[in-house]
């Protein structure tokens, strides 16, 4: 149940509950009525309550597909639940028949269904609102990305703009915390030549290509950004240089089959020292970048 509700603890005990009342009820309906008799049931009536449960079970494990946890999702899943277990009764009520003398399946037919009505009419005005909230910031967030050019037309990463803000932030992070923090730089060799060869949209291509495979290899946590034509760098918080180097071979390998042999690329790492500033990881990386594509060209001329 935790996988088609991950990390989700608070859906898996809702149902669990919801589920234990609904069994807790049908015996307890089972223990005051009798069957009726098939001729004694309405079956237009069946039909109808036997729907009305369908449709209330989905929308209470559709709240739960779509819902983060917190209180409104409590509310709305109070609500439905209960309301699903009212529908439930009314349907055992087409089935069985009840002494007259005994109130309590009654009662609990009627009662809590205004009360479930309430809680999920509540639930769904603060959901409203919550998702008004939701709509002002994501505007505001797309706002800001246009007009401040953080996203790169042609690869739709991150441009430069962003990764110096998000490298500063994380910079003060790996100062205060001591956090290892470490950056990856990925250079398409021979890009000049290719784009002549084959023309610019080739070449844009290419450089999609490289996005699209660093954003596979990136975690939740990473950052890939467009740093100039065809460099591209990866912030990578909190991971240690063992790390880093793995992260980077893998980038390398992820660009270099998505690249398909018509281009490859080289990566280089490395971690922050602690309060070193970041034009000097830039520096860094770039004579990195300088060593390993010479000695490449070394390796290839022997
Ligand atoms: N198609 C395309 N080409 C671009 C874009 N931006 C820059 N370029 C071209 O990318 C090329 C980059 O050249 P270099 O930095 O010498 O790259 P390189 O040939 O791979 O050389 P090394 O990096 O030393 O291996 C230049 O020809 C630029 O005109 C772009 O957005 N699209």
């Amino acid at each position: 149940m935790t996988r088609l509700f991950p990390n989700q603890k608070q859906h898996v005990v809702s149902l669990s509950i919801t589920l234990f009342a609904g069994v807790l009820l049908t015996l307890l309906a089972f223990i005051i009525g009798d069957l009726e008799p098939m001729s004694a049931i309405d079956w237009m009536d069946f039909v109808g309550e036997a729907a009305a449960t369908i449709m209330a079970a989905i929308w209470f494990v559709l709240l739960m597909l779509c819902r983060p946890r917190g209180w409104v999702t409590i509310l709305l899943l109070i609500g439905s639940g209960t309301y699903w277990l009212t529908t439930w009764l009314d349907l055992l009520d087409e089935l069985l028949a009840y002494p007259p003398d005994n109130r309590l399946l009654a009662w609990l037919e009627s009662l809590p269904a205004p009360i479930s009505m309430f809680l999920l009419t509540w639930g769904l005005v603060v959901w409203f609102s919550e998702q008004q909230a939701v709509n002002r910031q994501l505007k505001q967030r797309e706002h800001f990305h246009r007009e401040h050019s953080l996203i790169d037309p042609v690869t739709q990463l991150y441009s430069l703009r962003y990764l110096l803000v998000q490298l500063s932030r994380e910079a003060l992070l790996h100062d205060k915390r001591e956090q290892p923090l470490s950056m990856v730089m990925v250079d398409i060799d021979g890009f000049a030549h290719y784009n002549r060869i084959h023309g610019p949209r080739q070449g844009d291509q290419a450089l999609n290509e490289v996005a699209a495979a660093l954003e596979v290899a990136l975690r939740d946590t990473d950052l890939a950004c467009r740093y100039t034509s065809d460099r591209f760098v990866v912030l990578l918080p909190d991971t240690p240089p063992h790390e880093v180097s793995v992260f980077s071979q893998l980038m390398e390998d992820c660009c270099n089959s998505a690249l398909k042999g018509k281009l490859k690329v080289t990566t280089v790492q490395l971690t922050r020292q602690k309060e070193e500033p970041e034009q000097a990881l830039f520096e860094r990386l770039n004579q990195l970048l300088v060593s390993a594509k010479r000695s490449q060209s070394q390796t290839e001329v022997a």
